[in-house]
């Protein structure tokens, strides 16, 4: 599954015209693939009711109600400004030749397919569109939308000015990029992607799941020594933010290191009892044992640092040839060049991503400028439905969850990522496999009755469901 814009449906779209497919066949898929889903959502429903436009959405929308009059649905259809496209024409010849008939009783409709605008919508609603969809609104009926809500501006998820409330939107082929802003989420209602065939798409974001987690997983070596199992380096904490550091280690050990060192100010720091502690001081000086500075497998620095250490932090970063994971106080405005051409993970939520890159346009394209800027950093970009990327390879985990809005859950995350880089994940992977786990231990435990109301409950989680890779393989709602 694959989340586009309206620039590269079209490009996909062309490149199968291109080779003799149709817009007519591909209707005829919309309307057999999305009419399998609606006897899904509506097993009971009998009168069905096609709001209409003039271009190929309306064709869709049409193409599904000959298949519901096929399976026995009472259908009528609503068009009050005729056809403007060919294909559009056939559909309602065909709907025609069943018997299905025109009404303007809307109220009458236990549902309502909506098919008055798709892609080709632009600019803002012409009035007697804007009063039809705030009528079909107004009657409180579940909406099905085809493609996308009418009104809704599919590259940004805004209404404009307002939009069809759907109960499901059947997206075509693919997801719309505006779908991943929080905007468009009380128009959408449930998007479901209606499979018609295209092959995967030159551009776009892949989505990732739990299918795609499964095969990225390693194999458990069982002959591998601590140092193997991965060794992780940690700088993190400060006095104000103690948390931050017990965090982010017992989020790596319960990922399954097999050895943890931590940077600390003074000896008293609380750490958990397998890690190895090392004296700040003794660190910027350069003195510690080779011994051990040979353990190191992968460095996180920065959550809960605060703004102590920046020379000396920048001077690591930029001799070290280790993998390095990089979160919040570490992405210092400047930090960017330094570390474009190393083996790294940033790991920003927002405001920080602002703070080391400037750019005005929508979190998606910061997101796609900035891989497409700086090719060997792997970004992980969080909030909901977290983007992870490096270079033209760009994911979104598709799962915002509000349990994991919890402070030190972000602290969690970048030692989950610091955890399987330091056990030889490269760093895409790595990423991906942690957010992906972090980002459904909500949901999972919800499952079983729990429920994650601090951030260590994610670590607690990790460990009672089984570790990452139990989780992974558990998963089956992504
Ligand atoms: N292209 C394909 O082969 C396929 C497309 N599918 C479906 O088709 C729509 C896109 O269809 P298109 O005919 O290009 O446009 P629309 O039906 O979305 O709308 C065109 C229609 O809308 C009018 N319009 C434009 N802007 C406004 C506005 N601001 N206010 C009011 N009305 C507006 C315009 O005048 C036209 O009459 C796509 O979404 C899919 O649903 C199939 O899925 C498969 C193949
Ligand atoms: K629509």
């Amino acid at each position: 599954m694959f989340v586009l814009s309206s620039s590269d449906i079209r490009f996909e779209e062309e490149k199968l015209f291109s080779m003799g497919q149709t817009p007519l066949a591909l209707m005829s898929i919309v309307g057999a693939m999305s009419a399998l889903k609606f006897i899904e959502d509506f097993k009971n429903v009998c009168k069905v009711v096609a709001v209409c436009g003039k271009g190929n959405n309306a064709g869709d929308a049409l193409a599904l109600l000959y298949n519901l009059k096929l399976k026995g649905y009472d259908c009528s259809i609503y068009q009050p400004w005729g056809a403007a496209t060919e294909e559009c024409r056939v559909q309602r010849e065909l709907c025609r030749s069943l018997g299905i008939e025109e009404t303007s009783d809307l109220k009458s409709a236990d549902v309502i397919v909506e098919g008055l605008l798709g892609v080709g919508f632009y600019g803002n609603l012409r009035e007697e569109t804007l009063k039809l969809i705030r009528e079909i609104n107004n009657l409180n009926k579940p909406i099905v939308s085809m493609d996308i809500p009418a009104g809704l501006n599919s590259d940004t998820g805004e209404p404009q000015p307002d939009a069809i409330r759907a109960a499901y939107t059947y997206s075509i082929g693919f997801l719309k990029r505006g779908y991943l802003f929080r905007q468009s989420y009380e128009y959408t209602g449930k998007v479901i992607v209606i499979d018609i065939g295209f092959p995967p798409p030159e551009n776009g974001l892949k989505i990732f799941t739990s299918s795609d987690a499964k095969t990225l997983i390693k194999k458990k070596d069982d002959f591998s020594h601590k140092v193997e199992k991965g060794s992780l380096l940690v700088w993190a904490g400060s006095k104000q933010y103690p948390g931050a550091l017990r965090l982010c280690l017992e989020g790596a050990l319960n990922m399954g290191v097999g050895m943890s060192f931590s940077i600390v100010e003074d000896e008293f720091s609380i750490l958990p009892p397998e890690t190895i502690p090392i004296a700040e001081r003794d660190f910027i000086s350069n003195e510690i044992d080779e011994k051990i500075s040979k353990k190191f497998r992968a460095v996180l620095i920065g959550p809960g640092l605060t703004n102590k250490r920046e020379t000396f932090i920048k001077e690591f970063v930029s001799k070290t040839s280790l993998p390095l994971i990089l979160d919040a106080d570490a992405l210092f405005p400047d930090i960017v060049d330094l570390i474009k051409d190393k083996e790294v993970v940033i790991t920003p939520h927002e405001g920080e991503f602002r703070r080391i890159y400037k750019n005005d346009s929508d979190r998606v394209e910061r997101f796609e400028a900035f891989l497409e800027q700086f090719p060997n950093i792997t970004l992980v970009l969080k909030g909901p439905n977290t983007l992870v990327g490096k270079g033209s390879q760009k994911y979104v985990v598709p799962i915002a969850d509000c349990d994991l809005a919890v402070a030190g859950s972000g602290d969690v995350l970048s030692g989950m990522i610091g955890a399987l880089l330091s056990t030889g994940y490269d760093t895409l992977t790595a990423s991906l496999l942690a957010v992906f786990v972090h980002a459904i231990i909500p949901e999972i435990a919800r499952q079983k009755n729990m429920r994650v109301t601090r951030s260590s409950d994610l670590i607690k989680l990790l460990k009672a469901l089984g570790g990452f890779e139990n989780i992974i393989e558990s998963c089956d709602f992504i």
